[in-house]
């Protein structure tokens, strides 16, 4: 931050100096000064750097200015540089010789911008704060632009970061000095090392811990949503995650210089309700963003097909917080239907859906006090598509499309007020006028006459002028440091009346006023004010009729967002060929030729790409707690196997957001966690080894999975020397199965083939393989999922088509060789380590079958079969 130099100050920098004492020191400063927002000393060196304009000096000191007009293309790159602006604005017009009267106006912060082209349109933007106390760590978030506002307490912060990935919030409130001492708590020492990695890619702001108070945070609460407790929304007054809420509205009001006017609802976020996915679970499936950190190849990314950002939104509010409440799964299942069964009606809400705006960030902006006239208009065209989307929706014979059409209010009254005051082109700024429609009022349609009849007033003077002097190109001009004046070039002076009066003398002209004109620019200058000052008035009343209508418009709002998605989710549906699923509370799950989403769509896109195929091969799956617990996949590298576990993911993850899936038919029994340990490229950034990260997970995996949970693991071990890989892979399973006669639904990917021999003492585990064929020495992927395990591993022949020169793949055939011979000698690890005493008999089947399994032998007929049916189409030949 810029410190106060000793010498004297001008009395504007002393003004200066005081807001910048206010501010806080990581904001740079913009003073209004002028047409520019200047920054001074060190916010001038560190925002000229940032914004690459130029560094200059006023009176010995840096200064570095933007256009005020401009300052909105410029202030987004502060913020993206991770900066907080200040903004001190002039509020009164200059008179010469007087101290401008300024005002801290605004702080722009990453976690409560407002403004449109500070907000990614399609993407929530959460401001959140954590802290905590005896009880446990307490949460609260709220996104500003919409007033979405949520709070949220356990005991375990742990339970809290699947929530926090999925927010992926804008901006971290915390507690200076209570959030120091997590760091230093060994119970904490885990998730800390999470979080603190979280904070790392976020912004954070620290905040004295008082402001975390929870009585002060309860009351802070209560004014902002205007009430007088809270049992209306179903929460007690003395919760403690009101402590971070307070926190919340705190530092809201003060970035917004006055308390946020549009929040009316605070929820109660219970872990317990969501099927919950661990941070690394949600960067394993790519449910946001794809390994490159892209939404292109994300899960969000092949299944938004919405017209409006309001239902980009939704969707990812949706899929940050999967449900277990089959009655609202089953209404989300029905209006896909009922969207799906309508085709040509779908389109055409969805088409008018396209020409709405978002009224529920308008609003939030008009409440805030942000306001410009183009907003109104976004108003009145969403209201103007109202009655059609109305007409539509009431086509549908579907019960939860006419649910919706009932939430879609038509605000009649409003929507002609609006389309009757707005002009149809509307300005930015509410000082550019033009923003009332003639006839709307007589008082400024008055003096709009005024001011347009004085103009021609001038033109008509103009002419009489000319003809009264002989000079012929006399013309009257205005500017603002004149007004108006007659234009006489040099070599006309003599031709100048003794009644002009010279005004100014220009290289080549003069300028004169007459009596006349002075006196008719008085009044042409007070019309044009009055009218504008008029204009403003009936803005101003605008604005508040709209905010009348603030809840039932946001309600609109929801019930369009809703529609939008539903219509989208029904045209991919129909596109990719997608089913409603059975969801019940049975732990069994049943898919009939799943898909994986994204990799289906990206290979319809790409069909030249590695895989060679031009369609995706579907598979099914049959699990269930009770039964066939653990599916062991083996099969060669390349085949498909990571694609099919993270596949049944997707799908169960689908489901529970309501959404239809990729499958021919699927039976889900609800899930209530969905954990996955699958690839660690990202974390290596975290200064931990991949092998310690896979343990990390697994860990997590093993101490928090219940019945309920669905567990994808994707080559558990690979990280160590075999032998410790694969003991333990092995010991994880025996885990999973445990003792009991259930256990979570699991599915495991595999190269140990060890493993397989596991399906005879375990009882709820199958064994099955990724089929492929061998053709030439070259492999052929079948890319099926079938029963049984894999007879080897193709490792080489899969180099050879990454391109591994050919000395090395034929010397690692020879050596392949070796160590096959050596290994047939070699004791197996069932000899090493001996399994538990009652599966030792069983335990000796095994070892016996090791060399020869008779999985292999089942498969024997099975060859020829697959290469008829993938012919047709699916068969990737390399
Ligand atoms: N069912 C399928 N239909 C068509 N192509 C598929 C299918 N499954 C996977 N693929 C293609 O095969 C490629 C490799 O799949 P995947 O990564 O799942 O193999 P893998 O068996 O896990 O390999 P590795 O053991 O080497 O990790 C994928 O990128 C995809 O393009």
């Amino acid at each position: 931050m810029s410190k106060k130099p000793a010498k004297k100050e001008t009395p504007m920098m002393q003004q200066y100096w005081r807001y910048r004492g206010e501010v806080p020191e990581d904001a740079l400063l913009l003073f209004r000064l002028g047409d520019f927002y200047e920054m001074f000393h060190a916010d001038a060196e560190e925002g000229a750097r940032i914004l690459g304009i130029t560094l200059t000096q006023r009176s010995g000191y840096p200064m570095a200015g933007i256009p005020y007009h401009a300052a909105l293309s410029y202030i987004p790159k502060l913020l993206a540089a991770g900066k907080k602006v200040a903004i001190v604005d002039q509020v009164e017009t200059p008179q010469p010789g007087k101290l401008v009267k300024r005002e801290l106006t605004r702080i722009l912060t990453p976690g409560t911008t407002l403004e449109e082209h500070q907000l990614d349109a399609n993407k929530n933007h959460y401001l959140l704060a954590l802290t905590s106390d005896k009880k446990g760590f307490h949460a609260s978030w709220l996104d500003l632009s919409t007033g979405d506002f949520r709070i949220a307490s356990e005991e375990n912060p742990s339970a809290l970061m699947p929530l926090f990935t999925s927010l992926d919030p804008r901006e971290i409130l915390l507690p200076e000095t209570v959030s120091a001492g997590w760091a230093h708590r060994e119970e904490l020492r885990t998730w800390h090392e999470e979080f603190d990695y979280f904070c790392g890619t976020h912004a954070v702001t620290y905040q004295p811990d008082y402001q975390f108070e929870a009585a002060a945070g309860a009351r802070s609460v209560l004014d902002a949503l205007k009430v007088h407790n809270l049992q209306g929304f179903g929460i007690e007054g003395t919760h403690p995650a009101l402590a971070s809420a307070g926190a919340i509205i705190t530092y809201a009001t003060d970035t917004l210089c006055s308390p946020p006017q549009n929040l009316r609802k605070l929820s109660l976020y219970r872990s317990g309700e969501s099927l919950l996915l661990d941070p690394a679970t949600l960067r394993n499936l790519e449910v946001f963003q794809s390994a490159q950190h892209t939404r292109q190849g994300s899960l969000i990314d092949a299944v938004d097909a919405t017209a409006t950002a309001a239902g980009a939104r939704l969707l990812e509010r949706w899929l940050a917080a999967p449900r277990l409440d089959l009655e609202e799964l089953k209404r989300r299942q029905q209006a896909v239907q009922d969207f799906l069964e309508e085709p040509g009606l779908s389109s055409r809400v969805h088409d008018s859906l396209k020409t709405i705006r978002d009224i529920g960030r308008i609003l939030g902006r008009l409440q805030n006090r942000i306001r410009n006239p183009r907003e109104l208009g976004g108003i009145r065209d969403t209201l103007d598509a109202l009655p059609g989307i109305r007409e539509t929706l009431g086509e549908f014979v579907g019960s939860i499309a006419e649910a919706l059409r009932g939430r879609v209010e038509p605000f009649d009254e409003l929507r002609e007020l609006l389309d009757s005051a707005l002009n149809a082109e509307l300005p930015s700024q509410i000082s550019d006028g033009g923003i009332i429609k003639e006839g709307y009022d007589e008082e400024r349609d008055r003096l709009l006459d005024l001011s347009r009849n004085s103009k021609q007033w001038l033109a008509d003077l103009e002419t009489r002028e000319r003809e009264r002097t002989g000079i012929e190109k006399m013309k009257v001009k205005y500017n603002g440091a004149f007004g108006y004046f007659f234009e006489v070039s040099k070599s006309n002076l003599s031709k100048v009346p003794d009644d002009f009066i010279r005004r100014q003398t220009l290289v080549n002209a003069e300028r004169f006023v007459t009596e006349e004109l002075q006196n008719k620019e008085r009044e042409i200058l007070s019309a044009d004010e009055k009218s504008l000052a008029r204009e403003e008035e009936l803005f101003r009343e605008l604005v508040e009729k709209i905010l009348e209508h603030a809840d039932a418009l946001q309600d609109t709002a929801s019930a369009l967002a809703e529609i939008d998605l539903f219509i989208g989710w029904s045209q991919i549906a129909r596109e990719w060929d997608f089913c409603r699923p059975e969801l019940d509370a049975e732990s069994i799950l049943e898919i009939e030729a799943g898909r994986h989403p994204v990799v289906e769509q990206m290979m319809r896109r790409d069909y030249e790409g590695f895989s060679g195929s031009q369609s995706f091969v579907p598979n099914d799956t049959w699990l269930s707690t009770g039964e066939e617990q653990i599916a062991l996949i083996t099969g060669p590298n390349m085949a498909g196997k990571s694609t099919y576990i993270r596949q049944i993911a997707l799908i169960v993850l689908l489901a529970q957001v309501g959404c239809w899936v990729p499958a021919k038919r699927a039976r889900i029994g609800l899930v209530d966690r969905i954990f996955s340990r699958v690839g660690a490229s990202d974390e290596l950034a975290r200064g931990n080894s991949t092998f310690m990260v896979e343990m990390n997970e697994t860990a997590n995996i093993l101490n928090n999975a219940t019945e309920r949970s669905l567990i994808i693991l994707d080559e558990i071990g690979r990280g160590t020397s075999t032998y410790d890989g694969l003991s333990i892979a092995w010991a994880v399973i025996e885990h999973l199965h445990g003792e009991t006669k259930k256990g979570p639904r699991t599915l495991f990917a595999t190269h140990y083939h060890e493993l397989t021999q596991l399906e005879t003492s375990l009882s709820r585990l199958r064994n099955f393989h990724v089929s492929v064929k061998e053709w030439n020495d070259e492999i052929i992927f079948v890319r099926q999922v079938l029963p049984g395990a894999a007879d080897r591993s193709y490792g080489i022949q899969v180099a050879r088509l990454a391109g591994l020169p050919n000395t090395v793949i034929d010397r690692a055939k020879t050596i392949l060789e070796e160590l096959e011979t050596e290994g047939e000698a070699r004791p197996s690890i069932l000899e090493e380590e001996a399994p538990p005493k009652k599966k030792a008999k069983k335990a000796a089947k095994v070892k016996k079958e090791a060399k020869q399994p008779i999985a292999v032998e089942q498969r024997a007929a099975e060859p020829a079969a697959e290469i008829e049916t993938n012919r047709e189409g699916q068969l990737s030949l390399f």
